[in-house]
């Protein structure tokens, strides 16, 4: 959180760290091609994304027989139903440090994003069926997160313990309890 606290401060302009909710044409709306220089941030809602995909699997059907890139044989019609929550998991696929949290993994060495193809990074889907909204919903996550940063400190509840609850959508099964404080600016 320090991190992305020192990034809003280092790189948005003073008038859309007074508010971000602003756009250049002075209207009430985002300001997107300030929020893109926030790297650690899009870092960060991405791991979120990847180790805690809102929909944390999906199915396919084939119309046809087919054969998978696998070797499985799978007959027309048949339902396919695969994991996301597994993909932004495994260690073949995000390497060793898989299960960690690290938003430096979506930044290059000169600090621009690294782009990772929509069939490894699978949280908005892929292909024709893709997240129509992908681009709206980073935008509103950033807003939002750019405006608690900016002027609070949230931490975990001490002993809390975060455990993903299995459902169509992905649930915290014992909900997040944080302490929240006002950052004093002196
Ligand atoms: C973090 C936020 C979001 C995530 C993780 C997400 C993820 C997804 C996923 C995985 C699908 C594919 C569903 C499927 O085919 O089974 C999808 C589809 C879709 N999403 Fe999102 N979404 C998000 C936010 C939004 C927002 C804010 C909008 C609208 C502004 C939106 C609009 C859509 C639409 C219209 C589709 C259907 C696309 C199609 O089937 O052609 N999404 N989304």
């Amino acid at each position: 959180m320090a991190k992305i606290r020192q990034e809003i401060n280092t790189n948005l302009s003073p008038r859309t760290k007074a508010d971000v909710f602003n756009s250049d044409d002075g209207s009430d709306s985002f300001n997107p091609q300030e929020l893109k220089k926030l790297v650690y941030l899009h870092g960060a809602i991405c791991e979120a994304l990847r180790l805690y995909p809102p929909l944390p699997f999906q199915h396919k059907s084939p119309t046809k027989p087919d054969v998978l890139p696998s070797g499985h044989k799978v007959e027309a019609n048949s339902k396919i139903l695969f994991s996301l929550y597994s993909l932004g998991r495994m260690k073949s696929v995000w390497g060793e440090d898989a299960l960690e949290f690290k938003p430096e993994r979506w930044i290059s060495k000169n600090g621009t994003l690294v782009h990772e193809p929509s069939y490894k990074f699978l949280s908005f889907n892929a292909g024709p069926r893709t997240c129509l909204g992908k681009e709206v919903a980073m935008m509103q996550m950033k807003t939002v997160a750019v405006k608690i940063i900016q002027s609070y400190e949230v931490k975990v509840a001490e002993g809390h313990k975060i455990e993903p609850a299995p459902s169509v959508i992905l649930h915290m099964k014992h909900g997040l309890k944080v302490t929240v404080s006002k950052i004093c600016l002196v």
